[in-house]
């Protein structure tokens, strides 16, 4: 399985249970270079009973606690796909009848069921497409609002979900959700959106990049040759950036700059190197080329993160989008030029579900519909990994803690929705 989502060719698992599953909420976030799909399958439903003796046992009912409603318990699913494959999305989502379940709720009407929530660029060129091949009119959701509207259901909902990378560690990070706001949300995707979040639904998007994903991926492809996303950072892994970058040491004879604060092995020029000898690509290795274009993108991104943190005042800098990829070096280097930058003063801080941040907001924004005026909970489960007691948000979400995820397509979710 793949690290982020399910991979096309291995869903038999799953394929297998979705037919089994009542599956609903489909969501779509098309983006650049990826197609983000969330889902929920629910399993069984079981009534108020069953929850006061399982899922509240410790009796922290949320403001709906007296009402008659219902606990569906299933499974928050994630998918991606290659935009530039989107047939194989169409393919996927056809053969799985997912184009029924756009909107399951009992008082949708019947032609709602064919509306699925998406958000992302795609939302608008690939409307006709849909609309062709699958007969789903894609309901558009803000794309910068979905990715708020996902960052902000993470932090809140999913315990654990945040935490920072720095010289190898991983730390979680408890946010105090009355202490959340305001705080930069930066999603590398094929660009990158730099937003400040004020609250539910405030948020401002106060800057972007076009040096992102798509040009770390697409530049890697014509300069190294390879197929694939993931091979050109398992290169990146093996490589040495000081083979062509131009450090501080090589123009200061050895030495740093103390007196500007830059040591000697601090990068002066990415891909400096490069101009003094007489070498053409084929004389450098991949591995080395790869490392330091994922360093001097990440780092680019980091600068500019700050500078904008600086701007307007924000200690903590949330990055998302699929080019982060729980990728060490990536994190690393990224965590390293915003406490460069701002000497210690800002953090840099990771999502687990880092790519999934604009198809969670359009799933939540079925909430106006499907799940309109529902309290809800969310509980996160793992069965392989022992939980903590239940965590509540103050906000009707409810997650338990386990340590890692990170090979999952799918979350185990309970929702709670009203009668
Ligand atoms: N399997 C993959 N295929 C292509 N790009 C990938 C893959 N995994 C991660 N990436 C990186 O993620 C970026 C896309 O991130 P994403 O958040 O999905 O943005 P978008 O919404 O623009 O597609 C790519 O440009 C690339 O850097
Ligand atoms: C146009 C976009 C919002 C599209 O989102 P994406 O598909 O890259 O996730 C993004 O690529 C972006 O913000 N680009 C940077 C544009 C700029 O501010 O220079």
């Amino acid at each position: 399985m793949a690290r982020d989502g399910i991979e096309v060719g291995k869903l038999e698992e799953k394929e297998l249970k979705l037919s089994e599953d009542q599956v609903s909420h489909l969501a779509l976030d098309i983006g650049g270079s990826l197609i983000k799909m969330v889902y929920f399958s629910s399993s069984s439903s079981c009534s108020s009973d069953d929850q006061k003796n399982g899922f509240l046992r410790d009796g922290t009912s949320t403001s709906s606690g007296n009402l008659d409603y219902r606990v569906l318990s299933g499974r928050l699913h994630f998918l991606k796909f290659e935009t530039s494959k989107i047939s194989e999305c169409i393919k996927f989502i056809s053969s799985k009848r997912l184009q029924h379940y756009g909107d399951q709720s009992d008082d949708a009407p019947a032609s709602d069921k064919h509306v699925v929530k998406a958000t992302g660029g795609g939302a608008f060129k690939f409307a006709d497409l849909f609309k062709e091949k699958l007969g789903i009119i894609l309901d558009k959701v803000d794309e910068m609002s979905s990715l708020v509207t996902g960052a902000n259901f993470l932090l809140k909902a999913v315990h654990n979900e945040a935490f920072t990378y720095m010289d190898g560690v991983k730390d979680y990070v408890q946010i105090d959700h009355k202490d959340l706001y305001p705080y930069l949300l930066v999603n590398v995707g094929s660009g990158v959106s730099m937003i400040k979040v004020d609250g539910d639904n405030k948020f401002e998007r106060v800057s972007g990049t076009s040096v992102g994903g798509g040009t770390f991926w697409g530049l890697g492809k014509l300069l190294t040759k390879c197929k694939s996303f993931d091979e050109l950072l398992e290169l990146s892994h093996q490589g040495n950036n000081r083979v062509i970058d131009m450090l501080v040491g090589d123009i200061y004879g050895g030495t740093g700059y103390s007196k500007i604060g830059l040591p000697s092995t601090t990068i002066a020029s990415s891909f400096g190197k490069a101009i003094s000898e007489n070498k053409e690509l084929e004389d450098y290795r991949a591995e080395d080329v790869a490392r330091s274009l994922l360093r001097m993108i990440s780092n680019n991104i980091g600068q500019i993160a700050y500078l904008n943190a600086l701007r307007f005042g924000l200690k903590r800098i949330f990055f998302g989008g699929f080019f982060i990829r729980g990728h060490e070096y990536t994190m690393d280097t990224i965590s390293v030029a915003v406490h460069f930058w701002s000497n210690g003063e800002a953090k840099a801080l990771f999502l687990r579900h880092e790519g999934f941040l604009g198809a969670l907001g359009a799933f939540m924004s079925y909430e106006k519909k499907g799940f309109t005026h529902t309290a809800h909970q969310f509980t996160e489960q793992h069965s392989s990994v022992a939980k903590s007691p239940p965590f509540c948000t103050g906000d009707g979400f409810e997650s338990s803690t386990h340590a890692d995820v990170k090979d999952n397509g799918c979350i185990e979710f309970r929702v709670q929705v009203r009668n």
